[in-house]
């Protein structure tokens, strides 16, 4: 006979993610595959190549499609990292910057959030792009000038509330010369379950 609170429980539906927000969850970063693979083994599974992709995100994405490649925009515009965030950046916590929300979607379907933070100094000059990209990817900016060079790339562990939220992420520092900005890559489970 199955106890009162297990009936509540299988007539309560899981929460789902909001459809019109981003729902990116709190992640724990880790310094390597390895080191995010001892707290959770699913970074080898599937998702692994996914972590580490090395070349343009973008790129590997739109191989992966059958027929379309598109970037959704969620949002764009100045806004407050999170003290985590600025810290790793190295800017002060108060400091606005660029934020760019957007969904990366094949077929159709979304396959990856992904969150940049991009410091007032980035959109200096020649930077006065990256407030323009629209729907471009940002790999084709970051890609198209060698002056660009990705960091090491940081394994993420995401604390997931509501079904249809990233459970696997990455993210890493892009710099050019003494400018950096900061790409998060939150995979969704439709890319590589
Ligand atoms: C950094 C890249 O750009 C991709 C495109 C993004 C965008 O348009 O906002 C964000 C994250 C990336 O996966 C890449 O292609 O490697």
């Amino acid at each position: 006979m199955p106890s009162r609170g297990s009936d509540i429980n299988l007539n309560v539906p899981e929460p789902s993610a909001d459809p019109r927000s981003l729902n990116i969850p709190r992640t724990e970063w880790y310094q390597s595959l390895a080191a995010a693979g001892l707290r959770n083994d699913d970074v080898h599974g599937p998702a692994r190549y996914w972590l580490q992709v090395e070349g343009s995100f973008t790129q590997a994405l739109r191989h992966e499609c059958r027929h379309s490649f598109h970037v959704e925009i969620h949002h764009e515009g100045f806004a407050q990292p999170s003290p985590e965030e600025a810290r790793h950046l190295g800017i002060p916590w108060r400091q606005n910057a660029w934020v760019r929300e957007v969904r990366l979607c094949g077929d159709g379907e979304p396959w990856v959030l992904a969150r940049t933070i991009i410091p007032l100094k980035c959109l200096e000059g020649e930077g006065r792009r990256l407030r323009r990209l629209g729907n471009r990817p940002l790999g084709a900016y970051l890609f198209s000038s060698p002056r660009w060079q990705r960091g090491p790339i940081e394994t993420g562990l995401c604390t997931t509330e509501v079904t249809g939220q990233p459970e696997i992420a990455r993210r890493s520092l892009f710099s050019n010369g003494n400018k950096s900005l900061l790409v998060g890559e939150y995979l969704l489970p439709a890319l590589y379950r």
